[in-house]
């Protein structure tokens, strides 16, 4: 029985994990595809730095043409991450008819179309189920589990960093920048942890889910992106008052042709149960338009459980070697081209925190604004700053366009009563 040899490119956080649940659930991996899987070579920068797994010395190498040009190796299973060296190597390895698992959001957000054109000319498998939400399968059950449906909307927290240090920010009152150290101790953040709280990494995830949920080929540029660095502890504290979590949520919505996509921390109701999800657990929310409303729910960073979806892939490849069907699937690269919705057709409620002057007639100049541009307001609270002589005004909106929400925005620049918009956010639940 010959078995299928793997080349791992990266054995940090997730590499680390691949070769843990390969040794380690081996006999129920062969059980499954009847061949043993074997990494056979392991790209690392550094061959002598210390490692937590012990490894054969003579498996490592610092040079990835050892394992994209090695006549024996089946598989290459790319989880070292970056762009321009992983995009080289990853079309080397298709273009010599090698399967390729990769967990890189970055690369199959900006090139998956041109990738997956290169696999299915070569008829070689990618897959990449652990780019999004680590170890929840959704890629899988958007393309299989909703094959049969029309996908109308796919809403979750799709990045652990951020949603770790949010949780601690709410429930124990930690500053953001120690518990984002925290997160990167722990391997759930990015080389570039920017790219995580800025919101980079959760609209890399949600193109990908849009992409292949929508089946339309949507680029990272038509997802607007907003990340957490901005949110306050105050902003924290004021949507625990009013009944609300804040979320970093990415939410792609499709109605007939057109579609719209944000990343964005949101005020999300104590009631609705993406609320509850804590730490660096991960929650994405499918609608249908049969199925009505799905959710998934698990770990979507760290070792193990981003292992488990890369391992998943390898167990797929290698079924469909053996049933002669690899880069025979369809999508990405078939897809047509996405229609934005424009901002006066995207809509939500929004929560506004005025620094205002605490003077007759303010609130009444105020909810004039919203008047103007006919957003209609859902809740008022006026109270004093606990820390300067001016008054907060806090407004909870009923459903309104963006656009219409930037006017207000806007105009409250001009207007002499209004000190500062201090926080904008998009509501749900
Ligand atoms: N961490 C997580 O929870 C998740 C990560 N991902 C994605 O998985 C990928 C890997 O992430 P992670 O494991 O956290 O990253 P790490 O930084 O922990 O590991 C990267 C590994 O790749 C090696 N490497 C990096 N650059 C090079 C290079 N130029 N040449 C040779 N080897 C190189 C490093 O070698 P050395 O060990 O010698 O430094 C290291 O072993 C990324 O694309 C990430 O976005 C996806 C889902 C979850
Ligand atoms: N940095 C990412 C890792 C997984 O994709 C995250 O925190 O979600």
């Amino acid at each position: 029985m010959k078995p299928i040899k793997v080349g791992l490119l990266g054995l940090g956080t997730v590499g680390t994990g691949v070769v843990r649940i390969v040794e380690g659930h081996q006999e129920d991996l062969q059980s499954q595809v009847g061949l043993p899987i074997v990494i056979e070579k392991v790209l690392v920068q550094n061959k002598t730095k210390s490692r937590s797994i012990s490894i054969d010395p003579d498996k490592l190498t610092e040079d990835p043409w050892d394992i994209i040009r090695h006549p024996d190796i089946d598989v290459v299973v790319e989880v070292m991450g970056g762009i321009a060296g992983t995009k080289e190597y990853i079309i080397e390895a298709l273009s010599r008819g090698k399967h390729v698992v990769t967990a890189n959001k970055d690369l199959m957000a900006l090139h998956g179309p041109e990738i997956v054109a290169k696999a299915k000319e070569n008829g070689c498998d990618i897959l990449y189920e652990a780019s999004v939400a680590g170890g929840i399968p959704i890629l899988r059950t958007l393309v299989d589990g909703f094959s049969s449906d029309r996908i109308t909307k796919i809403m979750g927290i799709v990045n652990g960093t951020t949603n770790y240090i949010l949780t601690k920010m709410s429930q124990e009152g930690a500053s953001y920048s120690d518990v984002l150290k925290e997160a990167q101790e722990l391997g759930y953040a990015e080389a570039d942890p920017t790219s995580d709280v800025e919101g980079l990494d959760a609209a890399r995830k949600m193109t990908i889910l849009a992409t292949l949920g929508f089946r339309t080929n949507v680029s990272l540029a038509n997802v607007s992106a907003k990340g957490i660095s901005q949110v306050s502890k105050e902003d924290i504290l004021y949507a625990k008052r009013l009944g609300y979590e804040l979320k970093l949520l990415g939410i792609a919505e499709r109605q007939d042709d057109l579609v719209s996509i944000s990343v964005q921390p949101t005020m999300v109701k104590q009631t609705h149960p993406i609320a509850s999800v804590n730490g660096v657990f991960n929650a994405v929310y499918v609608y249908g338009d049969a199925v009505g409303e799905t959710m998934f729910y698990g770990a979507g960073a760290g070792e193990l459980p981003t292992a488990t979806s890369i391992v998943a892939d390898l167990v797929a490849v290698v079924k469909n070697l053996k049933l002669g069907v690899s880069g025979k699937q369809n999508g990405v690269a078939d897809y047509k081209e996405t229609k934005l919705k424009s901002d006066d057709q995207i809509s939500s409620k929004y929560f506004l925190l005025l620094h205002v002057a605490d003077r007759a007639g303010v609130l009444a100049r105020i909810t004039q604004v919203f008047a103007e541009f006919e957003v209609s307001l859902e809740s008022v609270l006026q109270q004093p700053n606990p820390n300067n002589p001016d008054a907060e005004i806090i407004i909870i909106t009923h459903d309104a366009s963006k656009a219409a929400i930037q006017k207000v925005i806007d105009t409250f620049g001009s207007l002499d009563v209004v000190y500062k918009v201090k926080s904008v956010y998009r509501v749900e639940g």
